[in-house]
């Protein structure tokens, strides 16, 4: 494609630089990244939170990029091929949208603290259960028609993404729902995705060490009402939360469809709920219908993922009836509250992905009513991350189980007892065992009729990251095995 149609009309800052044969350098692939490059591909330079792409220019050109787009300012002598941009990375989520053209025509995306995952594996879930070719793509990788692939980030970059989207719509996928990270927001990630509706469950607190404050972060969130979604289109958004206010102002702001669910929503109007062990029942109105719905999942919050769910699917074009039966069948997302086993005397041993504390607080209190016995709950905290979550996560632990046991999540670059230490600094009474898998197996041998365990914050994870290393590591595994040996 020549880089004056991979431009289009967004950009109307590189048309101008494009003079004499400059329009009509031909551009192969495209890539942020200058070790990827290709001859005959586009490099554009972005800057990240540890490398500046400006750096890699002259390494991009050596390895035969056709162009360069870097920032403006960037101090480059601009030659026949480089050109520079005030976006970069608005450019690169829109070129890689062009260059690979084809997305499943109809994308949905969701944002929020929490849910993400879970919304977006229901969403698909309800289309296929109305029979389309429906996937989801988020943290838990890949889902579609015979494919299931383990993913690394929650939102891909925006190559992996557009590549990705054309080749599900070549598989024939007509439908898919995506997650919206506040990094892939904020970096321009789903910048190239054409959006039929976007969805907002909660904020908590998250990510403090990329956002500067909340209030960046929620900004982060807003984007995909701001900036992504077009004007007009179905903006679904839990009712229920401290922020839904805020977020339905900035959707109403830029001129979308508000569909609000929950108890203060006026879409899916949630009247009355009971929560069960193992399942979530509740009565709800849309318009002058009543429905009443049954999710087989555990947790209190899946009411509230499941609506929202309803509420992307229902603007998506399916109906109220068919959405609310496909509730009945759904599947937990992978390491959402899920049940991996129990002992004999029928104690129940949870994964669950709590990693915030939000999360955390909801999960402990969601199995307390069904819990005659003990909450023992097992979790750690991931280095390079917001380290200010960990005493906070600490207290909630001490403050919401019975048994608290703080272990190492995904070390990465940090020293693994110092953020043990800085959660035990909030854990009063709980116990450190560093090893996952003996923290894991000390949990399981505690465990008495009534009690419950929850090993949280891992998930559906395949592996442990220690240092730069990441080896197999699975907290199912681990109970499953631990339980085994009992
Ligand atoms: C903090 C963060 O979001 N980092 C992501 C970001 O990296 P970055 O832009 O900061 O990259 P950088 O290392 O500073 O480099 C800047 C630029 O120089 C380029 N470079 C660098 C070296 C070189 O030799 N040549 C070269 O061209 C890099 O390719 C990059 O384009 O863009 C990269 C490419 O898309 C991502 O792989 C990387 O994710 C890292 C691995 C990561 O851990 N991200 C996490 C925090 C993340 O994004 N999480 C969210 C939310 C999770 C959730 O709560 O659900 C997610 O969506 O997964
Ligand atoms: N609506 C909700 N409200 C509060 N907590 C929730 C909600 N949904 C899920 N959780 C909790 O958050 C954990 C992660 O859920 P899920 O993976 O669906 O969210 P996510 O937003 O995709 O998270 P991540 O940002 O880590 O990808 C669950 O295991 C559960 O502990
Ligand atoms: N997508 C999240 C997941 C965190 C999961 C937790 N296990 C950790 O490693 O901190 C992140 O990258 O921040
Ligand atoms: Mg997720």
């Amino acid at each position: 494609m020549k880089i004056k149609d991979l431009a289009g009309t967004n950009f109307p800052e590189l048309s101008a630089q494009l003079k004499g044969n400059a329009s009509e350098i031909d551009i192969s692939g495209i890539t942020a990244d200058s070790r990827q490059v290709k001859p005959g591909d586009l490099f554009v330079a972005v800057a990240g939170t540890k490398a500046n792409g400006s750096a890699y220019i002259a390494d991009a050109l050596s390895r035969g990029a056709a162009a360069v787009i870097a920032a403006k300012g960037s101090g480059l002598e601009a030659g026949a091929s480089v050109f520079e941009l005030s976006e970069p990375r608005r450019f690169l989520a829109q070129a890689a949208a062009r260059l690979y053209g084809r997305q499943p025509e109809t994308m949905v995306a969701v944002t929020g603290t929490a849910g993400k995952t879970s919304v977006a594996s229901f969403t698909r879930q309800i289309w296929a259960h109305s029979g389309l070719s429906a996937a989801m793509i988020g943290t838990t990788g890949v889902t579609a028609p015979g494919r299931n692939d383990y993913g690394s980030l929650t939102t891909p970059d925006p190559v992996t993404l557009h590549k990705l989207l054309a080749d599900l719509a070549e598989e024939g996928v007509t439908h898919a729902a995506m997650e919206a990270s506040s990094h892939g927001l904020d970096q321009n990630r789903l910048d190239g995705v054409r959006l039929a509706a976007a969805a907002f469950t909660n904020l908590g607190r998250d990510h403090m060490d990329y956002h500067p404050t909340v209030e960046h972060y929620m900004a982060s969130k807003m984007r995909l009402f701001g900036a992504l979604l077009p004007k007009g289109s179905p903006a679904v958004i839990f009712a229920d939360d401290q922020w839904s206010a805020e977020a339905i102002a900035a959707a109403r702001k830029a001129g979308h469809d508000v569909r609000t669910v929950g108890r203060n929503g006026d879409f899916i109007s949630l009247k009355r709920v009971e929560h069960f062990r193992h399942k979530q029942s509740a009565e709800v109105h849309v318009g002058d219908d009543i429905f009443e719905i049954h999710v087989p999942l555990a947790g209190d919050f899946q009411v509230a993922n499941a609506l929202v769910a309803a509420g992307l699917a229902m603007s998506t074009g399916i109906e109220a009836k068919a959405a609310f039966s496909a509730l009945e069948k759904l599947q937990g997302a992978s390491g959402r509250l899920e049940l991996v086993g129990q002992t004999k005397d029928g104690a129940l041993a949870y994964v669950d992905y709590a990693h915030k504390p939000d999360a955390l607080e909801n999960v402990l209190e969601s199995v307390r009513p069904f819990t005659t016995g003990r909450v023992i709950v097992v979790f750690g905290c991931g280095g390079d991350r917001d380290k200010g979550k960990r005493p906070i996560m600490g207290e909630v632990a001490a403050r919401l189980a019975d048994v608290v046991i703080v272990t190492d999540d995904n070390p990465r670059s940090e020293i693994p007892e110092v953020i043990r230490s800085e959660i035990m600094a909030g854990a009063k009474g709980a116990t450190e065992i560093a090893d996952r898998a003996e923290a894991i197996r000390t949990a399981v041998g505690m465990l008495k009729a009534g009690d419950t365990l929850i090993v949280a914050g891992k998930g559906h994870e395949e592996g442990q990251t220690i240092g730069s290393v990441t080896l197999p590591f699975s907290d199912h595994a681990e109970v499953r095995k631990a339980l085994g040996g009992l």
